[in-house]
Parts: structure tokens; C-alpha cells; sequence
């Protein structure tokens, strides 16, 4: 049996405003920092332990890794970053309100951009300053890669690429691994690895900045999961995400 650990980034500006964000680089919160310094010290309670972690090359999850790792004295362990963890591409919703959007489009449209498994958000256009191809950090992806929007279909596609070729042959390997990433990148891989349905994965949400913790079968097949720290809290930061309108206390 192997030990695997997803971790969703902390609260990122973004988040704290509402805004659609996607491969915007936008930096954690107050309260996401916070959030990555917890969740270090919830896995060092909990005895875990990494040789291995993998990231996005977005900073609120580099850096939420980061923390984490800090708290768990792991700053040394290889580190690997790639696009392909990246958060799924919001087209040209990044940057707007999350309330705005849902009462100009209505509540069901939004929720089709923001939950269903095909439906792509509105496209950018090339001469959209959004368009990751004029920035730099994606210098090395070819073209058909870089995305104008993205459906978590499309998502599901370069993560599951990127797990099959890189991370799962470490973890077959004996590594231990946690892979810090994004709210939509994570739930492309969950629905990968338990396979779940393209209707059933409209209801997964990932809360930020706790400790997913899934044990595997030889076969890498999910024998179960749990979130790390209180319960309660895990539910309302889940609610919070479904409904990012919610007021949290
Ligand atoms: O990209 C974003 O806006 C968030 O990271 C995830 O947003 P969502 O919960 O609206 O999909």
C-alpha cells in the first residue's frame, strides 16, 4: 500500500476577492499562509513524511508547498514544478467577479463553466494580454499546449499525462509523495484516479490549504482517503468553495 497527499493551495488573493483566477499568478492571502503553515504542522502530527513533491508553476501553490514542507523541517526534498499542475485555464472569466459574472449570466451558466466536466469558460484571444503564450515561464511548452480556455476535461487530459509519466512510477518506485496544486487540477486528477463520472465530478469541491491523504493498492486504485484536521472545518471551507458567495466565520 502506498501514502499519497494532495494539498490544494491556501486562500489566494483571488480567492479572498471572489475572482475568477485560473493560470493568473496570484499570491496567497494573509489566511493562505496561514492555511500552508497548518496544514505543515496537521502532516507533522500526523507522522507523514515526503521524499518527493511536485507543483505547479503558479506561486500560490509553490509557495503554500513551501510552508508546508518548512513546518515538516522537508525544505530539502526534491522539489519538481511543471505547468501541467497547473489550475485549469479560465479563458476569459480570469480576473472577473465570481457574483458580478453569475448576475450577468446567471447562476446555472456559471456553474456549467465552473463545475461541469466539458463545457469550456469564454476564450481568450492571442492579443489578450492573458494569454499565457507571452509569458515567459511557458517559453518551453509548445503551442497546441497553451491554452485560450480549458474544460476540466482538457485538464484531465495533462494532468493524467503528467501523473502516468512522472509521479506514478516514483510512487511505484517506493517514494513518498505530495503534490501541491490547484482546486480544478486536483479535482482532474481525483477524478482520474477514482474515476469518477463526468456528471458525479460536478460535486466535488477541494478545500483550500488541508491535506488530502490517500492510500493506494499496488495498482495505484484509491482503498480510501481522508482529510487532515477538524472535520467541521474541512466541511465549511468545502461549503465555501461550492458557494464562494457564502459569508464563512
Ligand atoms: O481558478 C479559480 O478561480 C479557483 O482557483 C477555482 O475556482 P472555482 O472553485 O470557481 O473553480
Amino acid at each position: 500500500m502506498y501514502t499519497l497527499v494532495l494539498l490544494r493551495h491556501g486562500e489566494s488573493v483571488y480567492n479572498q476577492g471572489n475572482l475568477f483566477t485560473g493560470w493568473t499568478d496570484v499570491d496567497l492571502s494573509e489566511k493562505g499562509i496561514h492555511e500552508a503553515h497548518e496544514a505543515g504542522k496537521l502532516m507533522q502530527r500526523e507522522g507523514l513524511t515526503f521524499d518527493v513533491a511536485y507543483t505547479s508553476y503558479l506561486k500560490r501553490a509553490i509557495k503554500t508547498l513551501f510552508f508546508a514542507l518548512e513546518e515538516m523541517d522537508l525544505l530539502w526534498i526534491p522539489v519538481y514544478k511543471t505547468w501541467q499542475l497547473n489550475e485549469r485555464h479560465y479563458g476569459a472569466l480570469q480576473g472577473l467577479s465570481k457574483l458580478d459574472t453569475a448576475k450577468k449570466y446567471g447562476d446555472e451558466q456559471v456553474m456549467l463553466w465552473r463545475r461541469s466536466y466539458d463545457v469550456l469558460p469564454p476564450s481568450l484571444t492571442k492579443d489578450d494580454e492573458r494569454y499565457p503564450r507571452n509569458d515567459i515561464r511557458y517559453k518551453d511548452v509548445e503551442d497546441k499546449y497553451i491554452p485560450l480556455t480549458e474544460s476540466l476535461k482538457e485538464t484531465v487530459v495533462r494532468v493524467e499525462d503528467y501523473w502516468n509519466r512522472e509521479i506514478a512510477p516514483q510512487i511505484k518506485d517506493g517514494k513518498k509523495v505530495i503534490i501541491a496544486a490547484h482546486g480544478n487540477s486536483l479535482r482532474a486528477l481525483i477524478k482520474y484516479l477514482e474515476n469518477i463520472g463526468n456528471q458525479e465530478i460536478l460535486d466535488l469541491n477541494i478545500p483550500t490549504g488541508t491535506p488530502l491523504v490517500y492510500k493506494l493498492d499496488d495498482d495505484l486504485k484509491p482503498i480510501d482517503k481522508y482529510y487532515l484536521g477538524s472535520e467541521e472545518r474541512t466541511e465549511q471551507k468545502i461549503e465555501k468553495v461550492a458557494d464562494p458567495g457564502k459569508i464563512m466565520e
